[in-house]
C-alpha cells in the first residue's frame, strides 16, 4: 500500500489539518520520538498541479531558517506524495491572537521582527511566498513562530523582480496593490493585516472590502479604532517598500549544515554501526530520507536540551 514505506518510520495519528489539496497528519517519528507534521498528497488529486509539489519541495531544501517550518523527509509512492515537516506544538498564530483577544506590545513586536525576518530570508533565497496569513504561522515549543505554505509559493522564472500577476493568497487579507489587479513585485507588498492582528483593537465590524480600510491617510484607520500611541503608520504607508534587514543568524545556520554536530553523528554511527565518515557523508548528501530526517530530528531535540538516544525498534 502507499502507507507501508512511511509506516516503516513514522507513527500516524490523527489529522491536523486540511489544505487545498494536502491533508496534515500528526506524526512520531520511530526512532527519535520526535513529534512531526506529516504532509499527505495524492498525486491524482493534485492533476496538473503536481509541479507546483515539486517546486515546494525543492523550495523546502534550500530553505533553512529558525523562522521557516523545516523539511525533514520527503517519500514517493505511485499515488502519494509525504512531506515529513517540523511540528509546531503551538498551533497557528490566528488561534493564538484570538485566544488572547489581544497581543501585549512586546509580544507583537517580537512576533513581527520573526515574521519580517523569515519572509526576508525567504526573499534571499529567490522565492515569493505569496500567501502570508496568521494561519501559516505557525508557534513553536519555544513559543517562536515558523512560517509555512500550502504549496502557493512561488519561484518566479524572470527571478525575484518579475512582475507577478496572478492575484493569489486569500482576498479577506490582501494588500491594496493586489485586490486593485496591479502588477505587484512580490518582495514589495505590503501587510497591513499583520499591523492589525498584531496591534491591541477591537476587532468591530471591519468597512468592506476590509482592504479599504487601509487607503489614504491614517484617518481612515482610525476607522479600526487603533489605540493612537503605536506608530503603525510608517508600516503602513503608501510606499510598499518594507526594509527587510535579512537575519545574520540564518547565514550562521548555513555555515552550521557545513559542520554536522558531533553527538547526532556518533549516536547515528553506533546505532547503524557505520564510522561516523560514512554517516557523515550520508547525512551530507541532503537526501530527505530516513537518514537526514534523523539528523535533522535528533539535532531539533539536542537543542532543546533532551536526551539524544535512538530506539531500537521493538
Ligand atoms: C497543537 O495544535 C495544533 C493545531 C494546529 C497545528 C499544529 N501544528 C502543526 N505543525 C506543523 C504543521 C505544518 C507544517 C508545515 C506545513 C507545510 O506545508 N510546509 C511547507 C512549507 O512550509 N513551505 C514553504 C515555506 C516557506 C516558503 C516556501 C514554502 C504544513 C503543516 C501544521 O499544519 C496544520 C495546518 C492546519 C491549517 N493551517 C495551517 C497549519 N500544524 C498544532
Amino acid at each position: 500500500s502507499d502507507y507501508e514505506e512511511i509506516l516503516k518510520y513514522y507513527e500516524l495519528h490523527e489529522t491536523i489539518g486540511t489544505g487545498g489539496f494536502a491533508k496534515v497528519k500528526l506524526g512520531r517519528h520511530l526512532l527519535t520520538g520526535e513529534k512531526v507534521a506529516i504532509k499527505i498528497m495524492d498525486k491524482a488529486a493534485l492533476g496538473d498541479d503536481l509541479p507546483r509539489v515539486k517546486t515546494e519541495i525543492d523550495a523546502m531544501k534550500n530553505l533553512s531558517h529558525q523562522h521557516v517550518c523545516r523539511l525533514y523527509h520527503v517519500i514517493e509512492t505511485s499515488k502519494k506524495i509525504f512531506m515529513v515537516l517540523e511540528y509546531c506544538p503551538g498551533g497557528e498564530l490566528f488561534d493564538y491572537i484570538v485566544s488572547k483577544d489581544c497581543l501585549p506590545e512586546e509580544e507583537a513586536r517580537v512576533f513581527f521582527r520573526q515574521i519580517v525576518s523569515a519572509i526576508a530570508y525567504v526573499h534571499s533565497q529567490g522565492y515569493a511566498h505569496r500567501d502570508l496569513k496568521p494561519e501559516n504561522l505557525l508557534i513553536d515549543e519555544e513559543r517562536n513562530l515558523k512560517l509555512i505554505d500550502f504549496g502557493l509559493c512561488a519561484k518566479p522564472k524572470g527571478g525575484l523582480d518579475y512582475r507577478l500577476n496572478t492575484c493569489c493568497g486569500s482576498p479577506a487579507y490582501a494588500a491594496p496593490e493586489l485586490i486593485q489587479g496591479k502588477a505587484y513585485i512580490g518582495s514589495e507588498v505590503r501587510r497591513p493585516v499583520f499591523v492589525c492582528l498584531f496591534f491591541r483593537f477591537t476587532l468591530g465590524p471591519l468597512p468592506s472590502p476590509p482592504h479599504r480600510a487601509f487607503e489614504g491617510s491614517a484617518a481612515q484607520i482610525h476607522s479600526l479604532r487603533f489605540p493612537p500611541e503605536f506608530c503603525w503608520v510608517a508600516l503602513l504607508s503608501s510606499s510598499p517598500k518594507l526594509s527587510m534587514a535579512t537575519d545574520q543568524r540564518s547565514a550562521v545556520l548555513f555555515l552550521q549544515l557545513g559542520h554536522l554536530d558531533e553527538d547526532c553523528v556518533r549516536e547515528l554511527a553506533v546505532f547503524h554501526n557505520q564510522s561516523r565518515e560514512s554517516i557523515s557523508a550520508l547525512i551530507s548528501e541532503w537526501n530527505y530520507d530516513q537518514m537526514s530526517a534523523t539528523y535533522l530530528l535528533l539535532q531539533s531535540k539536542k537543542a532543546r536540551g533532551k536526551r539524544i538516544q535512538l530506539r531500537i525498534p521493538s
